[in-house]
This record gives C-alpha cells, structure tokens and sequence, in this order.
C-alpha cells in the first residue's frame, strides 16, 4: 500500500517535470517565433518605405518585396499547429480562417495575376497587414519576456478596430480587379469535356470567396471585439468549444 502511494507519487512528480519541460520548451519555441516574425514584418516595413522613398512611387513595390511577404506569410501557417497542438490558448478554427486567407491572397491572387500588383488595393492590404503584424508578433514576445509595455497592449487590441475593415477592403478590392484577368485568361480553371469529367471555374471561386468575407469578417472582428474586453477591460468571458 504504501509503496503504491510512493509510486503515485513518483509519478505524479515525474508528470510534473515533464509538464514544466514541455512548457519551457513550448515558451522557447514561441519566443523564437515571434522574434522572427516581429523581425519578418518590419523588414517588410522597411523594404516598403524604403522603395517608395527612392521611387517615389508604388508602382513596383510588390514585386521588390513578394519573396519576403511571401516566406513570412506562409510561415504563419504554423499558428495553427500551435493551436492545434495547445500551446498557445486560441481556436484553430479562427487562426485557420485568417491565416488561411492570408495565404490565398498572396499566393494564389497577388502573386498569380501579375497585373494587379501595382493596384493601390494591394499597398493597402500590404501595410495594413504590416502595421497589425508588427503590433502583433512583438506584443506576444514581450509578454512572454513578461515585460510588456502597456502601448504595445493597447496597440494591439485598439488598432484591429480600424486596420480590420481597412485590410478586407483591401483585399476585397484587389481579388475584384483580379475578376476580368482571371475571367480572360482561365487560370486555374478545368472546362468539359476532360479526362477526370471535372469542371472548375475560378472565376466563380473567386467570386464564392469575396462572398465569403460576408459571414466569416464578422465572426474574427467580433473575436477581436472580445479579446479586447478580456484583455484591457479585464472582463472573463465564457468561450464556446471549437
Ligand atoms: C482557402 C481560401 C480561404 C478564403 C477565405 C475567405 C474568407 C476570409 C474572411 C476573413 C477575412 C480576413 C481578413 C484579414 O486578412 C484582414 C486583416 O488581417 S487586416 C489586419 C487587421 N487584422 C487583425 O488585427 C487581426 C489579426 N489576426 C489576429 O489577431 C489573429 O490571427 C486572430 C486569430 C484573429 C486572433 O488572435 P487570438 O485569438 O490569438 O487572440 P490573442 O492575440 O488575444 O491571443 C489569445 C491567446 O493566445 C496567445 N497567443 C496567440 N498567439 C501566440 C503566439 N504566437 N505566441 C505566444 N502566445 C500567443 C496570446 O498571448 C493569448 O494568450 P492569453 O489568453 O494567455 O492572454
């Protein structure tokens, strides 16, 4: 009997250690992270004042940083393995759909369809996103350093008001100027007759995903919304399971 005892107890303790190596290890891996991604989006930041400033245009801009925003957003998709596997406490589901998003924008719309690029609805999604990721990556580091100033905490859960609805008109505009290439030139698309029998229209994909934003925008600016109230108004809020 009371050995069994002791076993339990050498047991709880030996879960313990390994609960604080996981933990430690998982703290390391995030500081890491978002040490890289803050460092990723002002390199970005800076890439674009710079040419704008030597240029004096926008015309270009994308081309001249495309590789960085493309390396740092796609990275991003490790967010939601971070949720996935519990690290971090936020829903796989919202992290999926914004970071998911993301990566269509860039990849399969901005980088696709080269004459978009120097659309002002780009520039717009593209300093938007800078400006919220920069905020954001360096206020989850210097919380976990625990030493977060309060403007960081504010500029994260203040700017998203604002810098939200202006990246998804952003975003809208440019897949709407990216309809009539896409329509001319059948990208992405398979017609009839083929050998799989498969029909796909991008066009009309494209057109799904603009309708897309109708219900799923609200759902991550009311997250937003809540985050907020949680974390600069202290209110405890109850969230529903994934
Ligand atoms: C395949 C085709 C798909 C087509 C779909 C088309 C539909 C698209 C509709 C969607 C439109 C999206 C448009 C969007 O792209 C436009 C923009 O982004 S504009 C820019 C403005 N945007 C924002 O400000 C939002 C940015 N995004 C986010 O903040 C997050 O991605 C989001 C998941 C939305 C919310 O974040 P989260 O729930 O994580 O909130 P918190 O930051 O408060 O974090 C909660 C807790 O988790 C800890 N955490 C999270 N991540 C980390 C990390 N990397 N490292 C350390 N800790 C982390 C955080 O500290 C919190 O912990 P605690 O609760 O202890 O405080």
């Amino acid at each position: 009997m009371a050995s069994s005892e002791e076993d339990g107890t050498v047991e709880e303790k030996e879960n313990n250690n390994k609960k604080r190596t996981k933990s430690t290890l998982a703290t390391a891996w995030l500081t890491f992270y978002n040490i890289a991604m803050t460092a990723g989006w002002l390199v970005l930041a800076i890439a674009m004042m710079r040419f704008y400033v030597q240029k004096g245009t926008h015309k270009g801009l994308y081309r001249s940083i495309a590789r960085t925003l493309k390396f740092f957003q796609t990275f991003a998709l490790v967010e939601v393995g971070h949720c996935a596997i519990g690290i971090v406490r936020t829903s796989v589901i919202v992290t999926g759909v914004q970071v998911c998003s993301r990566i269509f924008m860039v990849w399969f719309i901005t980088n696709s369809i080269r004459q978009i690029q120097n659309e002002e609805s780009v520039i717009l999604f593209l300093v938007v996103w800078t400006v919220t990721e920069v905020t954001r990556y360096s206020y989850y580091t210097f919380k976990l350093l625990n030493h977060l100033p309060y403007f960081i905490k504010w500029a994260r859960y203040n700017f998203f008001i604002v810098l939200y609805p202006l990246g998804v008109a952003g975003e809208l505009l440019t897949i709407y100027a990216a309809l009539p290439f896409v329509r001319r030139s059948g990208m992405y698309s398979m017609r009839l007759p083929n050998k799989y029998n498969v029909s796909f229209d991008y066009y009309y994909c494209l057109i799904v995903v603009m309708l897309s934003y109708i219900p799923l925008f609200p759902q991550l600016y009311f997250h937003m919304l809540r985050q907020r109230r949680k974390v600069l108004h202290g209110e405890v809020i109850v969230e529903k399971d994934d």
